[in-house]
């Protein structure tokens, strides 16, 4: 069992969902973690569990980076918008980069997260 972060921009959360949707079956096999809203959209429109941190813009996104310096979280789902700012860029950048630092699955896009999600 994998414990797997959730995250999505709102340009992206839909894709994310049709990608839990798609993967239901195999993601209910681990323990899912999410920011706020997309956790909770992914559950809402998959049935799926999701521990629920902050909306990422409120601290979610450092909730996650947390988890992960502490050796908490094994793979970061993060479909990130690459067509809009965000108002909280810096801790888009601090959650990429604690992840890319400690070596833990990052997938930014469903072809990615199809091949990690095929590897654990
Ligand atoms: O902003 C986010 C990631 O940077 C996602 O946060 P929400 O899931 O709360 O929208």
């Amino acid at each position: 069992m994998a414990r797997i972060g959730l995250v999505a921009h709102d340009d992206r959360k839909d894709e994310l969902c049709r990608w839990a949707e798609t993967h239901k079956a195999q993601l209910a096999l681990h323990e899912l973690w999410g920011t706020g809203t997309t956790g909770a959209r992914v559950t809402a429109e998959t049935g799926l569990a999701v521990t629920l941190l902050k909306s990422g813009p409120l601290g979610g996104d450092q909730q996650l980076g947390a988890m992960i310096c502490e050796g908490r979280l094994d793979v970061l789902v993060f479909f990130i918008d690459p067509l809009s700012a965000q108002p909280h860029d810096v801790d888009v950048k601090a959650l990429t980069r604690l992840a890319t630092l400690y070596d833990i699955m990052l997938a930014n896009n469903k072809s990615t997260a199809d091949a990690v999600l095929a590897a654990i």
